[in-house]
């Protein structure tokens, strides 16, 4: 896969050492962890969301690949952090800076600081098929229409 290119928005990133790119907390990790781009603490009020940036531009250019934007397992389990979109699906095209909708599903207040790592960000393949309309499927399947339970829960 060629390389992700990484544009820094926010000089703050590379100029103050609370700062860094984003990393990986060890080698095995499969996201790396973005970083609030704030001057000052943030308190996210109990059911509020919040937009925050990262201070970064993330261009995958590569269609057959996207980004995605997940919530930090001990923030989202002790803290109710979690994001505002539940999941940020990142286009290949997209150049914007990226950001992250954080929401405080708690019932208590979270105080969001400067540099906090408050969510992760992963590269994966997509698959891009053409989409074919037919009037009947090619064949049967055992699930058909079933959803949303259908094979019970036992
Ligand atoms: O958590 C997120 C989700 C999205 N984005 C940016 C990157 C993404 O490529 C773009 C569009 O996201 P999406 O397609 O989910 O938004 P939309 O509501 O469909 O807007 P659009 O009409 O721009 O596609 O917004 C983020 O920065 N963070
Ligand atoms: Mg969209």
């Amino acid at each position: 896969m060629q390389a992700v290119q990484v544009k820094v928005l926010n000089p703050k990133i590379t100029e103050d050492k609370a700062f860094s790119l984003p990393t990986r907390a060890t080698d095995g990790s499969a996201g790396i962890d973005l970083r609030a781009c704030i001057d000052e603490p943030l308190t996210i009020k109990a059911g509020a969301t919040h937009l925050i940036g990262t201070g970064l531009a993330v261009y995958i250019q590569d269609p057959n690949y996207a980004g995605m934007i997940l919530p930090r397992s001990g923030l989202g389990h002790k803290h109710g952090i979690v994001l505002g979109n539940l999941v940020g699906l990142i286009d290949a095209d997209y150049q914007g800076e990226l950001m992250v909708s954080i929401w405080n599903r708690s019932n208590e207040d979270f105080i969001l600081n400067p540099s906090d790592r408050m969510a992760q960000y992963i590269v994966v393949p997509v698959a891009r098929p053409e989409f074919e309309v037919v009037s009947e499927f090619s064949d049967e399947s055992v699930r058909g229409a079933g959803g949303f339970g259908h094979s019970g829960r036992q």
